[in-house]
């Protein structure tokens, strides 16, 4: 029999993958073969299939009950290596909908938002479910991820990558199909992370929900709604004074004595803005304003550069 060869990860009916799965390998774990030209096949392991390549063909059975990281030999003569997808390589390789919140922000996000086991979180747009996944990681079977999307087919996919990379779909998760900003439900949340377009809309409904000392983070892609969430969240004075961050990442190459940058280099991702939620009836202390150099406003009195008039 023949297993197809894709790069998404997908399910068939009652063929659960145990994304995070650990001990010998077995029938319903997802693995990702590797050859030797660097390319990646992903394959749900099942008794008596087989993988076909163009290289010659890997029966499963070869891989079932033996332990991850091992080297397979198709018919052909060629080696694959055999490793269960980590959650980071599983959400840039599976079905999108929506663009995906990539691993490097994920991680920083889990830090920033101080995601714990246990929390209650809110989450807009689910997407297609890549930050959800490393969410209901962080905050365990004893936390709750409430997940609010605008769009069923996103949600769609979303459900369908969570439950595929999990195994079940986790029961602590909460998929909500309305807008945040007019349709967030009562419970109260101890984080809430926005990946949207416009999150100042959501910030009204979002802070209602936050308990105090609560985290607000947003994930945004340009520097004007970086600007803009930060105003709003200035004027909204129920918040501490935002945070902004951008985190990039340098693969290195180390060969010999060729120990360098990588060639590959990662683009520009997105914005972290972060907040504390305050007390009912406190509102943020005035801030002791210290223009940036270049920003001469009229009540501007400090120190300015040679050639610029006051
Ligand atoms: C960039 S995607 C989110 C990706 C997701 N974080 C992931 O990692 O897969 C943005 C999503 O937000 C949804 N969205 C935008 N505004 C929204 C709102 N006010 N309420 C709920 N969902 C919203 C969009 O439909 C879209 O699916």
């Amino acid at each position: 029999m023949t297993d197809e060869v894709s790069s998404e990860h997908t399910n068939g009916p009652g063929r659960p993958l145990a994304g995070v799965g650990r001990g010998p390998l077995a029938a319903g774990d997802r693995v990702t073969l590797h050859d030797p030209k660097g390319r990646r096949h992903s394959v749900l392991l099942e008794a008596g299939r087989s993988f076909h390549t163009a290289k010659g063909a890997i029966a499963h059975d070869d891989l079932i009950g033996g332990p991850e990281g091992v080297l397979v030999t198709s018919t052909g003569g060629v080696q694959y290596l055999a490793l269960r997808p980590l959650l980071a390589e599983f959400t840039v390789t599976m079905k999108r909908g929506a663009a995906v919140v990539y691993p490097k922000d994920a991680a920083q996000i889990l830090m920033a938002a101080d995601i714990f086991p246990g929390a209650r979180v809110v989450e807009a747009g689910v997407g297609s479910g890549a930050l959800s996944m490393s969410l209901l990681r962080a905050i365990g079977p004893t936390g709750t991820l409430y997940s609010y999307e605008r769009r069923g087919d996103f949600a769609e996919i979303a459900e369908r990558n969570v439950t595929n990379f999990f195994g079940v779909r986790p029961d602590n998760w909460q998929v909500r199909l309305g807008d945040l900003a007019t349709d967030l439900g009562p419970e109260p949340v101890d984080r809430a992370i926005l990946d949207m377009l416009a999150p100042w809309d959501c910030v009204p409904a979002v802070a209602d929900a936050l308990e105090p000392g609560g985290v607000f983070c947003a994930y945004v892609a340009t520097t004007t709604q970086l600007g803009r969430i930060v105003e709003t969240l200035r004027a909204h004075t129920g918040f501490t004074e935002p945070e902004a961050t951008e985190s990039s990442l340098r693969p290195w190459h180390a060969e010999g004595l060729a120990i360098r940058p990588g060639h590959a280099a990662t683009g520009h991702t997105g914005f972290l803005v972060t907040a504390r939620r305050l007390a009912p009836g406190v509102t943020a202390p005035p801030r002791k304003r210290r223009p940036a150099p270049g920003a001469y406003g009229p009540d501007y009195t400090g120190p300015r550069p040679p050639g610029v008039g006051g």
